[in-house]
């Protein structure tokens, strides 16, 4: 089969034929270069009508020249995200070309494309994927015949948030390669002058990091950036920070991904994964996990038709054409939209059985779990920590090790660590105080970042997700959020459950009460009053479980019952507005 796949979402009018047989991509592309600023839709818009035309006859006429006439079995077009003008354009040349060649029509959503093409080409079996392009940002995991978001960024599109910097100092569009340039520049610069540890340059600008489970957010460190460059700071250096400080976050969450999903393979997409420190970044991540990565060249990075062709020929083998009076553009199209049609009958992703041995590293691996918790020692490595459990029933203790990530600058790694534990033992203790179930905090060490713990419950509630703890859970945050905390990371990995305890009594039948679930984990809380803040940890704890569970509603609707029994209605009316911000423009 070939097909021929037009993109043109917003700044890229590119043509391609894939040729399936011969798995090889011809591609012609016509960049729109705004004179000044960023993208303004009216001009991509005027470039798309011009272009398009010009880059589909290069394409066909390629095609005849080598194939004949029916050289096109198919023509796929980007139906969505990006800017409305300039799909309807794409969409139009589409339908007409199809028409004329008198072809199938196949819609393909832009940012399965960006991930497709990764799958594709590594051959991976079932991946996590992290789209950084430009005006998206997110993780896609599949389950169940759709592609998951299992964290997104909160705010801009990780290349717009950088764009977003280097048009306050006066730079031309695009400017992630301008930034990559001058931040390898003060790289070398500093490492002449004898730089800082592990060949690190000293002097990283402190910008916000911030991170919420598996959710991200841009605006305050593109601000940050900004301010920096008005007050002075050589841009040299704000480049660094800003790359080292965005990739960071990405690579976190990342790894974060792997760990819920108990997944082993990342790919990456999206024209900001041109960038070496990214991609850098992320293989150290996977190596040190055990996991394999891949990002495709960088001509299947940027925007390209490439991808739309091979997504095109994977879903027109699998009978996913599209009548052309149902073909309309979706500006707002999202990738867990998509019935993914042509990876039927693949096995289903594999989701962790049991919450006491996930992740690379456990001891306890091959054991059950009654073995495993009878054992003097446990290992396990979560996404930020390795976690040992030592003695036997009521007395087993935990030992937490934040561990460093050697893919992150050092100096911000300790700072991030350090300031964690911190945090996690502050809070699990207020926590507890204010009435909500979490472990004993028995040692700190900041000196290794290691806390001594007590050991609660008997299995994570990702391994026994059921609408009794959902609703517990529900119960225990709106507590918290009363006495004006979040966790930061509630997700079904950081719920602790005990099948066995009893409410209101212990499992041995005494008075003492035994609670059935506990919240650990709270190394990303924070003191907060804000309604929004709150709704973030019901989102957060609400994709957790979207990311994981074959029939989520349910477990949904019992964990916000059990929230607004004890909390503010409020909260629950703020999360509709998150859940919708999250989704791109
Ligand atoms: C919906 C669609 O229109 C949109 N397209 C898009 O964002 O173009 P894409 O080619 O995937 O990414 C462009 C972004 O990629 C950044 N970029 C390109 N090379 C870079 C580099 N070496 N380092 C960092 N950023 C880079 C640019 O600055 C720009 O922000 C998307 O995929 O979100
Ligand atoms: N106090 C505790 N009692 C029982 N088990 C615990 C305790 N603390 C941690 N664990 C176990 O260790 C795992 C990892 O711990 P934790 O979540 O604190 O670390 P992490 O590296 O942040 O992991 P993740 O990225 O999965 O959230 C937990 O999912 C849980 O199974
Ligand atoms: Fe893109």
């Amino acid at each position: 089969m070939r097909v021929l796949g037009i993109e043109g979402t917003a700044w890229c009018a590119s043509a391609a034929l894939y040729d399936a047989e011969a798995d090889s991509v011809l591609i012609e592309s016509d960049p729109y270069e705004p004179d000044s600023g960023g993208i303004h839709p009216r001009e991509a818009a005027e470039h798309m009508s011009e272009a398009i035309p010009e880059v589909v006859d290069r394409v066909l006429t390629a095609a005849e020249a080598e194939h004949g006439p029916d050289a096109v079995d198919a023509v796929a077009f980007s139906r969505g995200p990006g800017l409305g003008p300039c799909l309807r354009i794409v969409g139009t040349a589409a339908r007409s070309l199809a028409g004329t060649l008198d072809v199938p029509l196949v819609g393909v959503n832009h940012m399965v494309a960006h991930l497709e093409i990764g799958r594709h080409q590594s051959g991976f079996d079932n991946p996590v994927c992290l789209n950084a392009s430009g005006a998206n940002a997110h993780l896609l995991g599949y389950h169940d015949g759709r592609y998951r978001v299992l964290g997104e960024t909160m705010d801009a599109g990780v290349g717009n948030a950088i764009d977003k910097f280097t048009r306050h100092v006066g730079w031309s569009h695009p400017g992630g390669p301008k930034v990559e340039a001058a931040a390898k520049e003060f790289a070398a610069d500093a490492s002449e002058a004898g730089g800082g540890e592990a060949g690190a340059p000293a002097d990283l600008l402190d910008l916000p990091y911030v991170v919420k489970g598996m959710d991200f957010s841009f605006s305050g460190i593109s601000s940050a950036a900004n301010d920096a460059a008005d007050d002075g700071v050589a841009v040299e250096r704000i480049c660094f920070s800003l790359q080292e400080h965005v990739f960071a976050m990405l690579a976190e969450v990342s790894e974060r991904a792997l760990s819920l999903t108990g997944a082993d393979e990342l790919v990456l997409g999206g024209g900001v994964a041109q960038n070496d420190r990214l991609r850098e970044m992320l293989a150290a991540m996977c190596e040190a996990r055990g996991a394999d990565f891949f990002a495709p060249e960088p001509r299947f990075l940027r925007d390209n038709a490439g991808m739309i062709a091979v997504l095109g020929a994977k879903m027109a083998a699998a009978g996913d054409t599209l009548p052309v009076a149902e073909s309309a553009v979706d500006p707002n199209f999202r990738p867990d939209q998509v019935p993914v049609t042509w990876r039927a009958g693949e096995s289903v992703a594999r989701v962790p059985s049991s919450g006491e041995s996930t992740g690379a590293g456990a001891t306890g691996a091959g054991k059950t779990s009654a073995e495993a918790a009878e054992a003097e020692t446990v290992d396990r490595r979560g996404a930020e920590a390795t976690v040992t459990v030592t003695g036997t029933g009521d007395g087993r203790r935990v030992t937490k090790r934040r561990v460093a990530k050697s893919y992150r600058y050092p100096a911000l790694d300790r700072t991030l660590r350090r300031d964690r534990t911190v945090a996690e033992a502050r809070l699990t203790s207020e926590a507890r105080r204010a009435g909500v179930p979490t472990p004993l905090v028995y040692d700190v060490d900041l000196a290794t970042t290691t806390l001594s713990l007590q050991h609660v419950g008997e299995r994570d509630l990702a391994a026994a997700l059921e609408e009794r703890w959902t609703e517990r859970v529900g119960r225990h945050l709106a507590r918290l959020h009363r006495a004006g905390m979040v966790h930061g990371d509630p997700t079904t990995r950081n719920v602790r459950v005990s099948p066995d305890g009893r409410d209101g009594a212990r499992s041995d039948g005494t008075a003492e009460g035994t609670p059935e679930t506990y919240l650990i984990d709270f190394g990303l809380g924070y003191h907060t009053g804000h309604v929004e803040d709150h709704a973030m940890d019901l989102h957060v704890f609400e994709g957790s479980i979207r990311a994981t569970a074959a029939d989520p509603d349910p477990l949904i609707a019992a964990f916000e019952a059990g929230y607004e029994s004890v909390g503010d209605p409020e909260v629950l009316g703020r999360l509709r507005d998150v859940a919708d911000r999250g989704r791109y423009r």
